[in-house]
């Protein structure tokens, strides 16, 4: 393909409700959007970068730097570019990966819309719908947790996460197995707030048949969280530690998780997502998708992503209305307490203008 426009978009969506974690409290949602204009079709990205270097080092005003100055310009002049391409292009450029994955993920939807291919098909999804968790944000009184996990089970969610922190973890968690039972599958992420001193206290964990539990310590710390694992008995699940493949198959032989959580922005893109997905099948670890908090068009993707056979846990992957009152897309609505995997060319949704123009802060062309 040859590209012929660059489109750099910044958008603000406010959330339905604030969303807290142990880093911090969401209320809405600054994402860029980066549309690639080529010769046969266009395509679009979007940068999970948080606000601000919370979750990761990562931030939205860096990764729409990095975007502008390297990223862009070291693909625009490739005379046969595709997706495959932009990674080995990008690679000498060091970290970075949400803003690499965000022009990866245009440039495969428009590789793709010009193949009439979707992304299901591309990446291997083995299904038609996917079984969909909610993630639940720590709250400031467990009456109003119980509320909110109450709506998502009426709604038809098929896996509660709950977002914990020391202070808030056994008593939700407790309150959540004695209101709605045993048989809720329920797993918890504290986000890296936990220290390997705090082994013995995540072990109170243990006696509530938790599916997993999420990130419990630093993401460079691969050591502590073999270590714990040895000291727990519910199982760990790795997510801002897991930045490639190399890393989740060097975190599995080192015994530090039994399932993953992959994103395709952590790590880079879908198909280092993919990749991460075949390594871990490759050793009988099941994963499932994350989240972090995407518009439709990431949402779109991420669906055709948990379709893959090795996806065999319920991901992140909520409806739209679980934090956006209107999307910029046709909005992902449950059914069954499962979402719909895209079949149109491409990502398979489209952006709404109207929508789109609405919640726009700012709009560059990086390249025409
Ligand atoms: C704003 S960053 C949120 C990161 C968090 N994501 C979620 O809890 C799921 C969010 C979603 O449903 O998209 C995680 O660590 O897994
Ligand atoms: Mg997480």
């Amino acid at each position: 393909m040859k590209l012929t426009g660059v489109e750099l978009r910044r958008i603000r969506m406010p959330l339905v409700a604030p969303f807290r974690t142990s880093f911090g409290t969401e209320t809405d949602r600054d994402i860029l959007l980066l549309r690639v204009v080529t010769e046969e079709a266009e395509g679009w990205g979007e940068c999970v970068a948080t606000g601000e270097p919370l979750y990761s080092s990562e931030y939205v005003d860096g990764a729409a730097d990095v975007l502008r100055r390297y990223l862009v310009p070291a693909i625009v002049d490739h005379p046969r570019l595709d997706a495959v391409a932009v990674g080995s292009v990008l690679a000498p450029f060091k970290g970075h990966r949400m803003a690499k994955a965000a022009l990866e993920m245009a440039v495969l939807d428009a590789e793709l819309r010009g193949q009439g291919r979707s992304f299901g098909r591309e990446l291997g999804a083995v299904r038609d719908r996917v079984a969909c968790g909610v993630s639940v944000g720590i709250m400031d009184s467990i009456g109003e947790l119980l509320d909110a996990v109450e709506g998502y089970l009426d709604a038809g969610y098929v896996r509660i996460k709950l977002k914990i922190e020391p202070g808030w973890d056994i008593a939700p968690v407790r309150a959540v197995r004695e209101r709605f039972g045993d048989d809720v599958l329920l797993q918890v992420d504290a986000n890296t707030a936990y220290s390997l001193a705090d082994a013995r206290h995540l072990a109170r964990l243990d006696p509530f048949d938790l599916l997993l539990i999420e990130q419990p310590l630093d993401e460079e710390d691969i050591r502590g969280h073999a270590e714990l694992a040895r000291i727990v008995r519910t199982p760990v699940c790795l997510d801002e530690s897991i930045t490639s493949a190399a890393i989740a198959a060097d975190a599995i032989r080192r015994g530090a998780c039994a399932i993953v959580n992959v994103k395709p922005g952590r790590v880079g893109g879908y198909l280092e997502a993919r990749r991460i997905h075949d390594v871990c099948a490759a050793h009988g670890v099941p994963v499932w998708c994350g989240g972090m908090l995407e518009t439709g068009i990431g949402r779109a993707a991420n669906v055709a992503l948990a379709a893959l056979p090795g996806f065999t846990l319920p991901g992140d992957t909520s409806a739209s209305d679980r934090y956006y009152h209107t999307d910029v897309t046709p909005p992902f609505v449950l059914d069954d307490g499962h979402l719909p995997v895209p079949t149109g060319p491409g990502i398979g949704v489209q952006p709404l203008p109207d929508v789109l123009a609405e919640v726009t802060v700012a709009s560059e062309w990086l390249h025409r």
